[in-house]
């Protein structure tokens, strides 16, 4: 090789390490999936001339699936497309490996943290000279090591995000989740003309489940009320525990007409409830509550805490009313 063209081949990789090493600093700030995922899915293959990036990992009990979808929204998950969710893979080395069409060339390059295979990255191309057999690959496997560490971190970062947002004795959504998941839902529906429903709902006495059975059977009926719940909702829907036995419901694209529906269908599963006190003897539960749907519209921002004091001048009617009852919050 000619001096000239070593030369040029040096000044080559030096300006190709120093643009991985400040996208290798910008993964190690992601904190989150939707940062991490755009930066690897979207933000390497534009930054490196690459026509298609895509991850396989390792995913045996499905944890990092379900991290991914809590933590990003509908729009967003499409992300995820990329990405594939294996129960396990088989170990790879970095080099090239065969595209599927329509892409000339790819390169495999494994995820390795502390000696655990996490995963594959696979880069693909449409120039056929981009990839090839014997080509050094160690700038590649440094910024591999760099990614596989960052899947770490920000696994573990959204899981305590999500502690943060969760009620730990339900494992629903605490104040603060279900103010993100309100925000959330908001803005999707001035986006897209979305309608939504929320119920606010209260045990009732449950003061005298607690006196008469105890603590224990207290809490048993909350995380039963929860499992109950989600059992009647759709997957999509978010159940938010305010305080005590005060429980928020969100359910997205449900219509108005389905409405009273939806609501009679949780006040009698709650009313179908079988829980037992310690001797084992069955505690009715009723709960009160009142409903309302929300269609956002554009320049237009109703705050949850409006919102649900709306909501809870009708649940305190209900609570008049005698209790086992839910009421639709006109205004
Ligand atoms: N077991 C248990 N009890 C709780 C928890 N959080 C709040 N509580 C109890 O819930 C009870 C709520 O009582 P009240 O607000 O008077 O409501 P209520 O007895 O359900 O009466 P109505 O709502 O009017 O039907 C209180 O006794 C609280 O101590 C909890 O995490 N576990």
């Amino acid at each position: 090789m000619e001096l000239k063209e070593l030369l040029e081949n040096a000044r080559r990789n030096e300006a190709l390490l120093q643009r991985l090493q400040a996208f290798e600093l910008q993964l190690l700030s992601a904190q989150s999936w939707l940062d991490f995922l755009t930066l690897l899915l979207e933000a390497l293959p534009s930054q490196f001339e690459l026509d298609a990036v895509t991850l396989k990992v390792c995913d045996p009990e499905g944890v990092l699936k379900a991290s991914m979808l809590q933590s990003l929204d509908l729009e967003q998950g499409t992300l995820l497309n990329q990405i594939e969710f294996k129960a396990c893979l088989p170990m790879v080395k970095a080099e090239p490996i065969a595209p599927p069409p329509p892409w000339r060339t790819g390169l495999g390059l494994p995820l390795i943290r502390n000696g655990e295979y996490l995963g594959q990255l696979c880069l693909y191309s449409s120039n056929s000279d981009r990839f090839q057999n014997g080509m050094a690959t160690d700038f590649m496997q440094h910024l591999a090591a760099v990614i596989a560490a960052c899947l770490i971190m920000v696994k573990q970062s959204e899981e305590q995000s999500r502690l943060a947002l969760t009620d730990p004795l339900t494992a629903t959504e605490n104040r603060r989740g279900f103010e993100r998941s309100y925000q959330r839902e908001w803005s999707r529906g001035q986006r897209q003309y979305h309608v939504f429903a929320m119920v606010l709902l209260d045990i009732d006495h449950f003061k005298k489940v607690n006196d008469i059975h105890g603590h224990g059977t207290g809490d048993r009926v909350l995380r039963q009320l929860c499992k109950t719940l989600k059992g009647v909702m759709r997957p999509t829907d978010h159940i938010g525990r305010l305080g005590g036995e005060e429980f928020a419901l969100l359910l997205p694209g449900c219509q108005p007409d389905q409405l009273e529906m939806v609501a009679a269908r949780i006040q009698q599963a709650i009313r179908d409830m079988d829980v037992r006190n310690d001797d084992g003897k069955q505690v009715p539960i009723t709960s009160s509550g009142s409903y309302l749907s929300v269609t956002p519209r554009p320049h237009q921002n109703l705050g949850l805490a409006d919102l649900l004091d709306h909501l809870d001048g009708y649940l305190y009617q209900a609570k008049g009313k005698g209790r086992d009852c839910f009421i639709h919050a006109a205004d």
